[in-house]
């Protein structure tokens, strides 16, 4: 138990040399939430249609890859394959919401420690072309609320410094910004989404009455910050647009991963070699990229696991806390054969210099 009500469940296959660090397996138990209505089956009831396409909140994010990972495992078992790495598969809670009753903790815990996780695989994000993604690192979740305070009085008076006003300049300074991230993506073909940082205004608070002018009123940004960026010129820069909108504008975070941490994706990093050699050997493309939102794996990379996130799903859109999130069962087959190969070369990366 990692925190109240919060389980990790650690399934073990132990290697031959247990000098050598293992391999993590991580998906995490928890999904978001559904619109039943909007769905055409059952979100959970994993029904398969005519076509083979599985409808399931979970299909893609991520109940897929734990059975994958269970699947494979059980295959290489009966198979009676014997790697020389110990290969753990960590079910974790909490995901979701950031993790923070979750792999936040238990990277923490003496129980991880005990693992020895040398590298670390997590999900990534379907790919609606025949490539799949793998994700190498992370943008940094900054959720940001703004408040504004002012001058009230009665709704008809032009009362000078509101609150209204100096949010408006705050909100306009953020919204500029995000203009021209959002033209750096567009214009720029070799860049993907991880590469530039968005924001999106999420929230409005404020106001009681119409003809009350509110002596508060606060703005909330969701801001994921490109893993290039340098976090303390970007806070700043934050607190410059709220000082440049007058007295009285504050901001505080509610979420602020100040960790970015980048998993090299050349054959510097032998888990790399291993994992883009065996995708080679199986005639798959990679497409590696930064992760537009976040998961656990910014825990493990920064407690210095190296982690990828890959779910393999290629011809599938992205379908991930959607309606009707679905996967094609002839994905999720070949899915298993996928991991069947990677953790077979994983497993069987030889003696590194971090072992024993
Ligand atoms: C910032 S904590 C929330 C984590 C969440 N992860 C999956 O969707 C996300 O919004 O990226
Ligand atoms: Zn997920
Ligand atoms: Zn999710």
């Amino acid at each position: 138990m990692v925190a109240p009500g919060n389980v990790v469940t650690v399934l073990t296959w132990p290697g031959s040399n247990p000098t050598l660090s293992s391999i993590l397996l991580n998906s995490h138990m928890d999904v978001v939430p559904v619109f039943k209505e909007h769905w055409s089956h059952d979100p959970f009831e994993a029904f398969k249609d005519s076509e083979g396409y599985i409808y399931a909140r979970g299909a893609q994010d991520m109940k897929c890859v734990s059975i994958q990972y269970l699947e494979a495992v059980r295959r290489l078992k009966g198979e009676g394959h014997h790697f020389p790495r110990t290969i753990h598969m960590t079910f974790v809670p909490d995901e979701e919401v950031g993790g923070h009753q979750g792999m936040e903790l238990f990277v923490q815990q003496p129980e991880f420690q005990a693992l020895r996780a040398g590298f670390a695989l997590d999900e990534g994000l379907a790919n609606p072309t025949d490539a799949f993604t793998v994700f190498y690192s992370e943008r940094s979740p900054w959720w940001v609320r703004v408040t504004s305070t002012g001058r009230p009085g009665h709704g008809s008076r032009f009362i000078e410094d509101t609150a209204a006003e100096k949010l408006h300049k705050v909100v306009t300074s953020i919204l500029t910004f995000r203009e021209k991230e959002r033209q750096r993506l567009q214009s720029n073909p070799h860049l993907k989404e991880g590469a530039v940082t968005s924001v999106n205004l999420t929230k409005l608070e404020g106001g009681v009455a119409y003809n009350v002018v509110p002596a508060t009123m606060s703005a909330s940004f969701d801001f994921r910050v490109a893993p290039d960026v340098d976090l303390k010129a970007f806070e700043e820069q934050l607190q410059g647009w709220c000082q440049a909108a007058g007295e009285g504008v504050t901001f505080e975070f509610a979420q602020k991963w100040t960790k970015p941490r980048v998993t090299p994706t050349d054959d510097s990093n032998p888990w790399w070699k291993a994992f883009s050699r065996a995708c080679k050997d199986m005639n798959l493309t990679l497409e590696p990229e930064i992760f537009p939102a976040a998961t656990d794996s910014r825990y493990l990379r920064a407690v210095g696991v190296p982690a990828l996130g890959f779910s393999p799903m290629n011809r599938t859109p992205v379908l991930l806390h959607d309606h009707d999130e679905r996967l094609h069962e002839a994905v999720f087959l070949r899915g298993v054969d996928i991991y069947t190969r990677l953790l077979s070369a994983l497993a069987s990366v030889p003696t590194l210099p971090g072992d024993s």
